[in-house]
């Protein structure tokens, strides 16, 4: 069966490199419950060996490893679970190459969306985007607190807003119904990664 999900994930940032696992092992050595290796235009050994070195550095801290885009890679290196956008395998395929143990997130945008993707067997929703960001492009425009609220109203399964989450921007987001956050900028571009990371499960409590 599949834990009980963290309320807070932290996403490595672009190519895996070695500042990325350091990154990583301040996020987990500071309570990090998720982190999501996330990896973009880099090759699929590189995925697969920094998805490995994530995996070793967390197992022994319990954090819960998912694997953006890549059930294959997810599955390889023992991760927890795969997130997947519109763009990615469908989540019903997906499901039938992972089986019932592996936690299997999607990304939802609207309340219609978010439903087809928990009728198809999504463990979670990663919601956004919530805030304008510049870590990635081509995102819609911002769906606000509102449009997390609204999502989180039409399903059962929790929901991790994404996109400009900051400590300061958590209350809010979880008192419109959202259950956690996902962050890259706020972790991966803090000057102390371990601290940023406190900062964020400090919000998070005090947001109970
Ligand atoms: C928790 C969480 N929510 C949303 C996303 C975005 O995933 P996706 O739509 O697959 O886009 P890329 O991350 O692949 O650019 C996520 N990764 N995590
Ligand atoms: C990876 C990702 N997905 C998004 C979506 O809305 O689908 S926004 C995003 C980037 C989030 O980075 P930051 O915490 O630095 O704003
Ligand atoms: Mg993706």
């Amino acid at each position: 069966m599949t834990s009980a999900l963290g309320r807070l994930h932290v996403l490595t940032d672009a190519d895996g490199g070695p500042r990325a696992l350091a990154v990583v092992a301040a996020a987990v050595a500071a309570g990090a419950p998720v982190v999501q290796v996330r990896a973009k235009g880099c090759s699929d050994r590189v995925l697969h060996d920094f998805a490995r070195a994530v995996v070793e550095l967390c197992r022994p801290a319990g954090t819960t490893v998912l694997v953006n885009d890549r059930v294959d890679v997810a599955l390889a290196v023992g991760a927890d679970g795969t997130h997947l956008g519109a763009d990615d395998l469908p989540l019903a395929a997906a499901r039938r190459v992972a089986g019932p143990g592996h936690l299997l997130g999607g990304t939802a945008r609207d309340p219609q969306q978010a439903r087809q993707l928990v009728a198809e067997g999504a463990d979670y929703l990663g919601v956004g985007p919530a805030f304008a960001t510049t870590t990635k492009t081509g995102l819609p425009d911002p769906i606000g607190v509102a449009g997390v609220g609204a999502v989180a109203a039409a399903v059962p399964v929790p929901v991790i807003a994404i996109s400009g989450v900051t400590a300061a921007r958590v209350g809010e987001l979880i008192a419109a119904g959202a259950t956690g956050v996902a962050v890259v900028g706020a972790v991966t571009g803090a000057a102390d990664p371990g601290a940023a990371t406190a900062e964020l499960l400090r919000a998070l409590e005090d947001s109970r």
